[in-house]
């Protein structure tokens, strides 16, 4: 045979730094001893460990949603619509990627997982202090949610910050407004901790901007990003609620929710009321 397909790569003339210097490595960098050994399953059931992993996977993604999400609400709160527009586009494939985690998921049966979700107690993903800090950066401002936080003051702290704090949406009007849109003052200046309520006027100023976008085209742009937001993250609650089904059924939830009836509840908010409605207007 003449073209025999190579099956090792030739590192002959690659130089490589077989002896690295000890000061940094990729191991230390990336701080894998403590990442690595964050994994503690509580039985002997082999589909624990994914179970784990996926949800710490998910937390990082999380946590770099929320790096994504404070800077872009930043940026529109100082007019930079720009750089809040490719944050924004990053979040969108993460979005992506937790959206994946349920495939990987799904893998699990039910009996499967029955084996070891008591071990599991009263614990649930409805103690997720960032999942509730994204929500409430997103505008799903539901103050008693952050009650479950109380046990742990720091991961509480944080929650009622985002609560008190003017949403990704709170910054567009307010930019919008700057723009020269008419955005009630309601919507301009209120107690961000409650939450926002959808108004004819918010929606007959998105109206002006969707009919003349060659003018408005900044805003336009942006208010596409956060429809696109919007439907990944109904996307992401909708397979988390399909996946539950499939794995637990009806049961009620180890958090004390009635499970699938709660996350179903979830699927009609709306986090941008005014840019779907206007849609009938057009
Ligand atoms: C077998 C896998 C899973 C099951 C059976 C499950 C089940 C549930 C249930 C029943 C709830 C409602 C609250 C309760 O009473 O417990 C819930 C909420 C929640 N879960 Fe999961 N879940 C699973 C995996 C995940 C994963 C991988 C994540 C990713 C981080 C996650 C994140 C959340 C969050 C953030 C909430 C709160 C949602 C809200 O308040 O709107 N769950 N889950
Ligand atoms: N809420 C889940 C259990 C659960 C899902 N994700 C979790 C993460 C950590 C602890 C518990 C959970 C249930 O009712 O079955």
């Amino acid at each position: 045979m003449s073209d025999r397909f190579k099956t090792s790569v030739d590192l002959a003339g690659e130089d490589i730094h077989w002896d690295p210097d000890a000061g940094l490595t990729y191991g230390s960098y990336l701080k894998l001893d403590a990442v690595l050994s964050a994994q503690s399953p509580l039985t002997d059931e082999h589909d624990e460990m994914m179970f784990i992993i996926i949800h710490q996977a998910s937390e990082l993604w999380l946590k770099l949603c929320l790096h994504e999400l404070d800077a872009a609400i930043a940026h529109v709160a100082r007019d930079e619509t720009r750089p809040a527009m490719k944050m924004l586009a990053r979040i969108a494939r993460i979005q992506e990627q937790l959206t994946q985690s349920w495939a990987v998921l799904a893998t699990m049966t039910p009996s499967d997982y029955l084996k070891f979700r008591d071990a599991l107690g009263q614990s649930s993903g409805f103690q997720s202090w960032q999942y509730r800090m994204l929500e409430y950066r997103l505008g799903n401002k539901n103050a008693a949610l952050a009650r479950v936080h109380k046990g742990d003051p720091d991961a509480h702290a944080r929650v009622l910050e985002a609560l008190n704090a003017p949403s990704l949406y709170d910054e567009t009007l307010r930019f919008a407004a700057r723009q020269g849109l008419a955005i009630p003052e309601a919507a301009l200046e209120r107690d961000w901790s409650e939450a926002y309520e959808a108004s004819d006027a918010v929606e007959a100023a998105w109206k002006q901007v969707y009919l003349d976008t060659e003018r408005w085209w900044e805003l336009y742009e942006f208010a596409e990003k956060l429809v696109d937001l919007e439907q990944k993250f109904q996307q992401w609650r909708f397979n988390h609620m399909k996946t539950v089904e499939r794995i637990i059924g009806f049961r009620r939830g180890t958090g004390g929710s009635g499970g699938v009836s709660y996350l179903v509840k979830a699927l009609d908010l709306r986090l941008f009321p005014e840019l779907w409605t206007v849609r009938t207007q057009l």
